[in-house]
């Protein structure tokens, strides 16, 4: 398997994204876990300012790939529930190597199978039962494997590490490179619980502040970590013969390679590993660009895509008040929740100010509420969602920081305090279907109600409805009854 053709297609990448400017890379440490490539949304609240219903754009939250994907770790304790099919590509399309219903036929060596057991799994979800054939496999093979959040990627390239060890040989011999340290520790998590029955095999952490003693060589058979670190381990200190690995993964994808000093590292590293060196790349999502230079560094990979769920907005009621400021919208936020009974409610602003501000009002009228915002810690934020989740508050105030993946049942309305634009001052429909997708899950009917406050937010809202092609009522908030008449 060649490792040139890597390089070669980095060369590539980079020159075009140089004349075009495709790729938007951005480099971020490695060592605070808020990493890349981050869409800066205060431009969405200058924009609103420049309106009049915001001021304070400049605290704005920005959507952080790194640190979302931490948060769905942090808070996630079950797969993600996914009918749709699974596309593969295979280099030999007449392989029976693909697709098995449990774990017992992928012939796991019995400490795995009792690991993988041991941490309550029953039968191999859909990306596990597709890949793990493949990365098994002998002559080892390349494997791209896109999955969304949640779905059990991380288990599984962490069986193929662990199956494809030997743990005679007292040297490493799976490298796996993670974002950022945060999400290096996760996954070495599941590498210590899913290897729990198999004591011969060790791990070790290639991040900042493990430091090693010059001259050593590592004895342990798995090293996870950063890009940076993991290189300098590598060709700087010399504790790893990147000749001897076998097994070469990157974790998230799709972050790494949309991080330009991650790119290289991860490049860097890679050149040094042996022609017949398995690569496996797992992404929960690839941009046109990233994906086709995935395919292009994967030297004769095999394809496993497994197509987002689409969310659908057909069981939400969509509903639009008007408004003047941001005191009328607090004051329609009073009347529907003095005339229905809400079990939970999600509240999006633009700004953490606005949210802040909006938490305030509504705790002083006496409500049970919930405030996240960008500026919290990543372990902050998964707490406030959990404590969300168990119903300890019932009103979760916002800004797009929580516009995705979270999945709290019990959420029967979102409100739109103020409408998502991006940062021409566009709508961003993306980001109005991720928000009141967070209610109406799983068939469940849900409302959405928006606060419409200027000719232009207005004009936002019919876009929107175009967009959708989804007609969004007018609500009277003074009208008791119309309102009553909203509820699900
Ligand atoms: N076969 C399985 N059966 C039951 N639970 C599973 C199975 N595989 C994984 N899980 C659990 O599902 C959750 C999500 O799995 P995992 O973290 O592997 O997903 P992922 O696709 O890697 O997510 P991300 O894209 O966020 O990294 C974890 O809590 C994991 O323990």
């Amino acid at each position: 398997m060649a490792t040139d053709s890597w390089a070669q297609a980095v060369d590539e990448q980079e020159a075009a994204a140089e004349s075009i400017g495709n790729l938007q890379i951005k480099e971020k440490p490695e060592a605070n876990g808020t990493a890349a490539n981050a869409t800066d949304s205060s431009s969405a609240a200058a924009k609103s300012e420049a309106e009049g219903d915001n001021k304070g754009a400049d605290d704005d939250d920005k959507e952080d790939k790194a640190a979302q994907s931490l948060l769905n770790k942090l808070i996630r304790n079950n797969l993600v529930n996914n009918t749709n099919q699974v596309e593969v590509l295979q280099k030999d399309p007449n392989s029976p190597l693909y697709s098995v219903k449990s774990f017992e036929e992928l012939r796991l060596k019995p400490q795995l199978l009792q690991g993988v057991y041991g941490m309550g799994f029953n039968r191999p979800s859909k990306i596990q039962e597709t890949a793990l054939p493949m990365m098994l496999a002998e002559p080892p093979q390349n494997l791209i494997a896109q999955s969304q959040s949640g779905t059990g990627k991380t288990a599984a390239f962490v069986l193929a590490m662990l199956s494809h060890v030997d743990p005679n040989n007292k040297y490493p011999q799976c490298l796996c490179v993670s974002p950022t340290y945060e999400l290096a520790l996760q996954t070495g998590k599941v590498i210590e619980q899913m290897g729990k029955h198999y004591p011969e095999v060790k791990l070790v952490y290639a991040i900042r502040g493990n430091k090693l003693q010059r001259g050593v060589k590592l004895q342990e058979q798995i090293v996870i970590g950063t890009p940076g670190t993991m290189l300098d381990w590598c060709s700087k200190f010399k504790f790893i013969d990147p000749k001897k690995i076998k097994v070469f993964v990157l974790d998230e994808a799709d972050v790494m390679i949309a991080t330009q000093g991650h790119q290289d590292q991860s490049i860097r590293i890679q050149r040094m590993l042996p022609k017949n060196c398995q690569m496996l790349l797992f992404s929960a999502t690839f941009e046109e660009t990233v994906w086709n230079f995935a395919q292009r560094i994967v030297p004769d990979p095999n394809i496993i895509k497994l197509k987002r769920e689409e969310e659908t907005l057909d069981t939400i009621k969509q509903y639009y008040v008007l408004c003047n400021c941001k005191e009328e919208k607090f004051q329609a936020l009073c009347n529907i929740y003095g005339a229905i009974t809400i079990a939970q409610a999600m509240i999006f602003c633009h700004t953490r100010k606005t949210a802040g501000w909006l938490a305030g009002e509504l705790s002083r009228e006496g409500h049970q509420v919930a405030l996240l915002s960008g500026e919290m810690q990543v372990e902050q934020r998964a707490a406030v969602i959990e404590r969300f989740r168990d119903g300890k508050e019932k009103v979760l105030v916002t800004t797009n920081v929580c516009a995705r993946g979270i999945d709290v049942e019990q959420v029967s309305v979102v409100i739109n305090f103020d409408l998502p634009v991006d940062k021409d001052g566009n709508p961003d429909n993306e980001t109005y279907l991720h928000r009141i997708g967070r209610t109406g899950r799983f068939g469940k009917r849900g409302l959405a109600i928006n606060m419409v406050d200027s000719k232009m937010s207005m004009n936002i809202l019919n876009r929107i409805q175009e967009h959708f092609n989804k007609k969004i009522e007018k609500l009277d908030t003074d009208d008791l009854d119309e309102i009553e008449k909203i509820a699900c």
